[in-house]
């Protein structure tokens, strides 16, 4: 004998799936009316209960799925700096990631990069990217910058490939180091765009590696900006200015012993935007630890400076030839000896020759002011 029902004894989740049920039967029938209409039907009493018991069983295996009030429900979720990061506030551990292929990307023929003897994690990255042969840009760089370690004065023209010309020597060389503490590389450019810009181009690049970087850029919270270099990134991307900042403040930046690249993008607008003076602190820090494994990395749109006059009396804006502004430009950077410089923007499109750089300059910003 099956019992009647009174709905006014059920409670919470019966009552709730008594009552949808109900409904749903009454537009199945066509019938119209309320609960109590519904209920007060002798003939359907039966079979209410009949379903009514089994909705009931229903509804509570489908709520035992979902994850109970409490549970850590971990989402990632990305800014615009395209930082992911838990909403737990902990960092995304970075991790190499399994060997398996993306059947999208996985046909794709990567024996142009074959020359440069890239590590497969490195290679993988660009085939992610799609990036199948290296353009103009790298392909002059990269021989220079990672099979000979030379340091690199590069110019080409906007949207050249000049980012992936120093983020391969980049991940490239982190790979084959190895996982050491501290900072590995350092990529100071002049605008928070082009930071994140870089900073994005760089996390895909390693993706498949063990390695992360993140970006620094004015206007972002103190707290955020410490969360991220809590992770203890290998690589920094930059504006000069709060790069300076954080320099002087944070513990993780006071041993740049481990820093084997340090890149200047764009350089000729890092002039322009009168980033110089932090750019040249930088630096100056930088110089004063010994490595001599560490290579500098120069990229501008071009070698052909606007001239900056100045404002003092007595001295009028130098006129330069392009071979003296590469000097400076190599002066200001501090590159090594045997550095390369590359011109794109030249004619014939071929790199100039090897230069040598020597100056003789007490004041090395009233130069560059002199651009
Ligand atoms: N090897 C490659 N194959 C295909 N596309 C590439 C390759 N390298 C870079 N790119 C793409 O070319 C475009 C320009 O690259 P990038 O931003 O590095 O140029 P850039 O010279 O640094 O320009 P900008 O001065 O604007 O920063 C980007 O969209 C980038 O994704």
């Amino acid at each position: 004998m099956i019992e009647e029902v009174d709905p006014s004894q059920l409670v919470g989740l019966e009552r709730k799936a008594f009552k949808r049920k109900a409904t749903t039967e009454e537009s199945e029938d066509g019938d119209e009316g309320d609960e109590e209409e519904v209920l007060a039907m002798p003939k359907k009493k039966q079979k209410k209960e009949k379903k009514l018991k089994e909705l009931v069983e229903e509804e509570k295996e489908e709520n035992s799925k979902k994850p109970a009030v409490g549970d850590k429900i971990i989402e990632s979720s990305e800014d615009e700096d395209g930082d992911a990061e838990e909403k737990s506030g902990e960092p995304v551990k970075k991790g190499k990631k399994p060997g398996i292929k993306d059947p999208e990307t996985a046909n794709l023929d990567m024996s142009a990069w074959s020359q440069f003897i890239l590590p497969p994690e490195v290679l993988e990255g660009l085939r992610k990217m799609r990036y199948t042969k290296p353009t103009p840009i790298q392909e002059m760089s990269l021989p220079a910058a990672m099979l000979k370690r030379q340091d690199l004065l590069g110019a080409a023209e906007t949207g050249s490939g000049k980012t992936m010309a120093f983020c391969i020597p980049i991940a490239t060389r982190l790979v084959e180091n190895g996982v050491k503490d501290g900072l590995r590389a350092l990529i100071l450019a002049p605008t928070r765009e082009l930071v994140v810009q870089i900073y994005k181009e760089m996390e895909k690049l390693l993706e498949f590696t063990q390695f992360s970087v993140i970006p620094v850029v004015g206007g972002l919270s103190q707290q955020k900006q410490e969360r991220l270099l809590n992770r203890k990134p290998s690589v920094i991307v930059a504006t000069p200015g709060r790069f300076w900042t954080l320099l002087e403040a944070t513990d993780y930046l006071q041993d740049l012993s481990q820093l084997d690249f340090v890149v200047i993008d764009e350089i000729d607008r890092m002039v322009e935007t009168g980033h110089f003076a932090e750019m040249e602190m930088i630096l100056s820090k930088i110089h004063a630890i010994e490595n001599k494994s560490r290579q500098t990395l120069v990229f501008s749109a071009t070698l052909s400076f606007v001239h900056i006059p100045i404002n003092r009396p007595g001295k009028n804006a130098m006129k330069l030839t392009k071979e003296e502004k590469i000097e400076k430009l190599v002066q200001i950077g501090g590159l090594r000896k045997q550095h390369k410089v590359i011109d794109l923007n030249e004619s014939a499109g071929t790199p100039s020759s090897l230069i040598e750089a020597r100056m003789n300059c007490s004041d090395l910003l009233d130069k560059v002011i002199n651009i």
